[in-house]
């Protein structure tokens, strides 16, 4: 069984964690300003990442020239406590960060399907390939809004995929989500998968064994680089 590639990265503490991250993230993104001018990171919203958030906002790099944008969004206004847009705005787009440009996923008061197509627009516009991607994960193996009941699975997790944006419809998601493709995300010169606690290492442990493939699962073995993961209790 070849078992995807990844680093593991343990901290004793969650503040820990955050503060290494964020210099990992602030490292690419100096990397790719430097290598063509712009950087393009896409981050995970839930509630894992506020503390990663708010480490890399104070890092002083050229910000004015970093465009971020979403992983997966859920369908919600950006007010509602729901959305990663506001998420983003609250503990990452602040400090030295908010110079940053936002390019948000979802746009109320479109339907689902016109949002995706609208997005793909908007965000094909962008200076692609992703430099960093910092990815969450479920305790049911979900990534962005990959969840293992989502009724168009297959065609999110296909890495041969031209699709930028896609709608998702899960049980399990909560809202009506809007996701960039597998086939996007694999493409970043940089893969983070930030997790926390006990449940979350067990859950990619299992991930990464020989039983049903799991959506991060999919996400490891598709990516052009070995993922790094990095973990706190
Ligand atoms: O919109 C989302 O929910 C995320 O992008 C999703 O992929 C998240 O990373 C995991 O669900 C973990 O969420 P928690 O950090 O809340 O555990």
């Amino acid at each position: 069984m070849n078992s995807a590639p990844y680093s593991w990265h343990a901290f004793a503490e969650r503040q820990d964690l955050a503060a290494a991250l964020a210099g990992h993230v602030a490292g690419r993104l100096t990397n790719a300003i430097a290598e063509r001018g712009t950087a393009l990171l896409a981050v995970s919203g839930g509630t894992t990442p506020a503390r990663f958030f708010a480490s890399l906002s104070s890092i002083p790099i050229a910000w004015n020239k970093v465009t971020v944008t979403l992983v997966d969004e859920r369908c919600v206004p950006a007010s509602s406590p729901r959305s990663n847009a506001g998420l983003v705005a609250a503990n990452l787009l602040q400090n030295a960060a908010a110079a940053a440009r936002f390019v948000p996923l979802y746009q109320e008061g479109v339907s689902i399907g016109e949002t995706s197509e609208a997005d793909s627009r908007m965000l094909r516009s962008l200076s692609w390939p992703l430099n960093v991607v910092v990815l969450g994960m479920g305790t049911d193996g979900h990534t962005a809004s990959f969840f293992p009941d989502a009724d168009n699975l297959e065609k999110l997790l296909d890495p041969s995929s031209t699709s930028t944006v896609l709608p998702v419809h899960a049980t399990s998601a909560g809202e009506p989500r809007l996701t960039l493709s597998l086939a996007r995300l694999v493409e970043a010169g940089f893969i983070a998968l930030h997790i926390e606690g006990e449940d979350k290492r067990k859950a990619f442990e299992t991930a990464m064994g020989p039983g049903a493939k799991k959506p991060i699962r999919a996400v490891l073995d598709a990516a052009g680089t070995p993922v790094d993961v990095f973990w706190a209790p």
